[in-house]
Order: C-alpha cells, then structure tokens, then sequence
C-alpha cells in the first residue's frame, strides 16, 4: 500500500510553546484514519501543516508525495478540507454555494449529488445564513467533497449534529472510504472514531502517545475482562481472563446470578488512560 501521508519528526513552536514535538504518522491510501487527543494536544497545528497552511519549525513531511511547504495548485487541487471553524454564512443558497465551488475543479462532481449525499436536498434552495449549525457544518462538508478529493481533512466535522445527522453523516464517511477517499479525521467522539477509522492515533502534549486500530489500542484487546454480579445485595467483580468460566464455576448447580455482566475496556477508557486523565 503505498502512502497518503508521511511524516517525520514534525515540530512547530509558536513563541514560547512547543505545540507540535517530534510526531512521527503514517497515512495508507484508502484508509479512514483519525486523530484522537485533548484540547491543545496539537491535533490542528499538525493537520494545518499537512494541508499546507501553516509553516513547521522542523521534520519531514510529505502528503501525496510532495511536501505540503512547496506544493502547488494541482496538488491542493486533490485534497479537500472541512476546518473547524465553519465558512461565513453567506447570503447565497446551499445549492448557489455547492455550484460555485464545483466550478474550481476540473472534475467536480455533480453538485446536487453532494448536496443530496450531505442530507441538505430539502434545504438546496435556502440561504446559508438561514441555516442551523450543523446543516451549516453539512454545507462545509458538501464542499470539502465537491472537487473528488484523494486525500479528505475532517476536522471535528460532527461537532453540532444531532444524533441522526451523526449517524447520516458517518454512512457518508464510509461511503467516501468504499470509493476509495484517504480520510484523515480529528474527533473528540470516540464512538466515532470506532465506528469510522481503520486505525487510531492517540495525540497529547504534542506527540503521538498510542497508535492502533480502534479494536487494539494501548492493549484493549488483551485486556482483562470485568464480571459483576450481585449475591444477597452485594456488589461484586473480578477480573478474568476467562469470564466464561468464572461464570461457570460462580453458577454451578444452576445457581441465578442477579445483575450478571461482562465487560471490556470500552476506547474511551483505554483513551482515558493513555492521556492520563481517568478519575
Ligand atoms: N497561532 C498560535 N499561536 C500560539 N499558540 C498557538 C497557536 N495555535 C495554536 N496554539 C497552541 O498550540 C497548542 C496546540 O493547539 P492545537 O489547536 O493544535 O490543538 P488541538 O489538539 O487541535 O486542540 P482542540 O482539540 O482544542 O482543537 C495549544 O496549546 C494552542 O494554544
């Protein structure tokens, strides 16, 4: 597989602060890729230097094969990119906005395909400005896709959804990912970042601190199992390996356990850990 994105020893000061310090990410063609880590951890500045938009002090990288410092329009022109902070609302409509940007691409797709992919056909002829966050957030993605990116930067791109947008906008992500879309995403949703990603990057203080898939993280699929349970009112849990034969040997005789569960790490846990932030 060959890469979308490599990168080497990143560094970016700003006066006084190391934001970015020595991250090392490698990007495959094809695969959904997030970046997980808290506030301030670096996650923006790093995916800014990435898109070209923001110098770095030190290191390599290379996005598409060229270095983002020094690439030109034709390779701007293969990526797509949805910012954190949405566009202006403009006094357009949805639909003006998505055709009007469709232009700058040689190959856009059909623009009432995007708009009817980002779930927005009942609203294409509304002014942006008329519109609520998150259908404003779907605008910016619509056009983040519009120019069939190879290599695709969501950053937080769900902050502001409902629950069935969310839902709508993930189908949408995974349908980019079948095309063949690279996908980078930055989330603080880690039930979006196990529902989207094919491998997982954990950021904090400026550094990679855990890479894995969603399911192998800092160890998740080794770790030990929970089995509670509770016996004449009490509460009780052990920690096994082996949950179905502690069950076993705790229901012999066909004894009921009351409130009987087993458990796993859940990724937000193991995320907690790795950052250090577990009450
Ligand atoms: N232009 C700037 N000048 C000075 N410091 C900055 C600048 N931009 C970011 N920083 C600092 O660099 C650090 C990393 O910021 P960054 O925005 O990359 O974090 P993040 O991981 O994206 O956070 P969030 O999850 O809040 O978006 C923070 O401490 C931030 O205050």
């Amino acid at each position: 597989m060959t890469a979308a994105v490599t990168v080497r020893g990143l560094r970016k000061e700003y006066p006084g602060h190391v934001a970015v310090d020595g991250l090392d990410l490698d990007i495959h063609r094809g695969e959904v890729f997030a970046l997980l880590g808290p506030n301030g951890a670096g996650k923006t500045t790093t995916v800014e230097i990435l898109e070209g938009h923001r110098d770095r002090t030190a290191g390599d990288a290379l996005v598409l094969g060229e270095d983002p410092r020094k690439a030109g329009r034709a390779w701007r022109a293969k990526l797509g990119i949805v910012l954190q902070t949405a566009n202006d609302a403009a006094e357009l409509t949805v639909a003006e906005t998505v055709r009007h940007f469709a232009r700058y691409y040689g190959d856009a797709r059909d623009p009432d395909e995007v708009i009817e992919k980002v779930g927005l056909t009942a609203k294409a002829k509304s002014r942006v400005k008329t519109l609520s966050g998150g259908q404003r957030r779907r605008v910016d993605v619509a056009l983040g896709i519009i120019g069939r990116p190879e290599l695709l930067f969501l950053d937080e791109p769900t902050t502001g959804f409902d629950p069935e947008a969310r839902r709508q906008f993930w189908g949408l992500i995974s349908g980019l990912a079948a095309e063949g879309t690279t996908i980078l995403l930055t989330t603080h949703y880690l039930d979006e970042a196990e529902a989207l990603a094919d491998r997982v990057a954990v950021i904090a203080r400026g550094r990679i601190v855990a890479e894995g898939t969603p399911q192998n993280l800092g160890g998740r699929e080794k770790a030990e199992a929970v089995v509670s349970w509770v016996e004449a009112g009490v509460p009780h849990s052990e920690h096994t390996n082996f949950p179905t034969k502690l069950i076993n040997q705790l229901s012999a005789g066909g004894r009921e356990l009351a409130e009987l569960t087993v458990t796993r790490p859940s990724l937000e846990d193991i995320y907690l850990d790795l950052i250090g932030e577990r009450a």
